[in-house]
């Protein structure tokens, strides 16, 4: 150890997201989250505990919240920035890439022209711009990519699909890239390619990635760190092989329990994230876990 603190690529703290103009509870809160340059950092947890929340909160997609705390990139506070401040990280620095890769694209319009967008905003010339489209869309395994880049992306398959989204999230060079389940709309053989293209590219690009996933099947081949989501908050976060070996948190125990085993009895029923809690309600908690009043009343019944 250096004694040095490295100073991460994205540092959140405490971030808190509500709906706007609605008196009710946060959606997300007390959140901390670091990713160094060049890290993979998967988010897990089940629906709704506000994984998406979080990253589109990163650089204020959804004008439909307010969020409070501090969310520092590249030194940069993002959290109460003007609005064009927020237009030069997207794309730029943060890039993002979600589950619906149709919903990304414009289907009246040509391959090449969605992908050198991000470029052409930037003030880079057409057919350089192009050029490097084309180049992206090569690097991402499109086939053909100089003549197939000028079609449109009612003629892609989904994984190509995902691919295009990918070349366009990329182009312009973030340092961070947020893969908001990526695959989870494409059939398993797919999603192992896309899943490998995003390792293979974090790797060649020392590209850092926050992954946002239900699936935490997924998250061992691909991430460095893990944080476990749930209710907005932060359960658990650690290296990927501790929490998979050494889950803290109950609820952890029970994501990890739901992922099938490969050398498991094909007659045994897989456990569930209800069975872990049933589990966690006879057992005391281990040292050093932090549980949320939702996780009590979930865990003991309403009990202090
Ligand atoms: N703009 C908004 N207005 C109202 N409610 C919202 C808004 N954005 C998010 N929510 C609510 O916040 C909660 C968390 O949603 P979020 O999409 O972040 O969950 P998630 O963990 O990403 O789930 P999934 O895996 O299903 O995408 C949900 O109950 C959702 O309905």
């Amino acid at each position: 150890m250096s004694g040095v603190e490295r100073c991460p690529l994205l540092r959140v703290r405490d971030l808190a997201v509500r709906v706007r103009g609605v008196d009710g509870p946060e959606i997300v809160h007390g959140v901390d989250l670091d990713v160094q340059v060049g890290e993979r950092v998967a988010l897990v947890g089940e629906s709704g505990s506000g994984k998406s929340t979080v990253a589109k909160a990163l650089v204020r997609l959804d004008p439909g919240v307010e969020v409070a705390g501090s969310v520092q990139f590249d030194d940069a506070e993002l959290v109460g920035a003007p609005e064009r401040t927020l237009r030069a990280v997207r794309g730029a620095g943060i890039s993002m890439i979600f589950q619906d890769p149709m919903a990304a694209l414009n289907p009246v319009r040509r391959i090449v022209d969605q992908v050198a967008e991000p470029l052409l905003i930037r003030g880079v010339g057409r057919r350089e711009a192009a050029r490097r489209a084309v180049e992206m869309l090569d690097r991402l395994g499109v086939p053909r990519a100089a003549e197939r880049a000028r079609s449109y992306p009612t003629e892609f398959s989904g994984g190509m699909r995902q691919r295009v989204v990918m070349a366009a999230a990329l182009v312009g060079g973030p340092q961070l890239l947020v893969a908001d389940e990526p695959t989870t709309a494409l059939d398993v053989r797919v999603q192992e390619q896309v899943l490998d293209l995003v390792v293979q590219q974090s790797d060649e690009l020392g590209l850092a990635v926050l992954f946002i996933t239900h699936d935490l099947g997924i998250v061992a081949g691909l991430a460095d760190r893990v944080a476990v989501m749930r209710h907005g908050r932060i359960v658990e976060d650690g290296p990927v092989d501790r929490v998979f070996l050494e889950p803290q948190h109950p609820y952890t125990r029970g994501l990890i329990g739901a992922v099938p085993r490969i050398d498991a009895d094909p007659g045994r029923r897989l456990a569930t994230v209800a069975d872990s809690l049933v589990v966690a309600r006879e057992a005391p908690p281990p040292a050093g876990t932090n549980r949320s009043p939702a996780d009590r009343t979930q865990l003991d019944g309403g009990r202090s």
